[in-house]
């Protein structure tokens, strides 16, 4: 069974992909000392005629276990941001295009992506759609509205299964225990 395996969502290795959106980024403070502003947390990327950055709310499922990759997506006329609201971790699965424009299927990744985490993909990025782990999962998104096709979906050529080492059982308890 052709599988992939699940590595920790690090800036570094997501490079190529996107930004992590670290929740637990520096800071500064604003509004006379009140407030802190984690400024920046990831950059919005609007290409093509027309397009308007907005903020949209997500109210997910918990993906279906085994998790199954048959098909990736890309949003050639913008990024695409996903911020976890709350308890809210995921599975982020990318892959690097080919030169006939296609996914790289042999260049699949799947990261864990924790409840303080969020990611950004670059416009373009082959990414499967949201693969939340708990019941309910609330995330923001920060995307592209507007004129255009802005959503490429294609087969993969086999289902993939993702190889996860996480107890799901046990997971929300962990983050609430910060253990993760
Ligand atoms: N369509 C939508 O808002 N979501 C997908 O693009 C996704 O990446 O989950
Ligand atoms: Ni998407």
């Amino acid at each position: 069974m052709h599988s992939i395996s699940l590595e920790p969502l690090q800036r570094s290795e997501f490079a190529p992909f996107g930004e992590v959106i670290d929740l637990n980024a520096d800071w500064f403070a604003i509004n006379q000392g009140t407030t802190r502003r984690y400024h920046r947390l990831g950059g919005v990327q609007l290409l093509g005629q027309g397009g308007q950055g907005v903020i949209s709310l997500a109210v997910a499922q918990r993906a279906a276990q085994p998790i199954a990759v048959r098909m990736l997506e890309r949003h050639p006329l913008g990024s695409q941001a996903w911020i976890p609201r709350g308890l809210s971790p995921f599975i982020v699965v990318v892959a690097p295009g080919n030169s006939e424009g296609y996914p790289d299927e042999s260049g699949l990744r799947a990261f864990y992506a924790r409840a303080d985490q969020g990611v950004n993909y670059y416009a373009g990025v082959w990414h499967h759609p949201l693969l939340c782990l708990v019941e309910g999962g609330q995330f923001l998104i920060v995307d592209r509205d507007g004129p255009g096709p802005n959503c490429d979906e294609v087969p993969l050529s086999i289902t993939r299964w993702l190889n996860l080492d996480l107890n799901f059982d046990t997971l929300e308890k962990e983050l609430q225990e910060g253990e993760r």
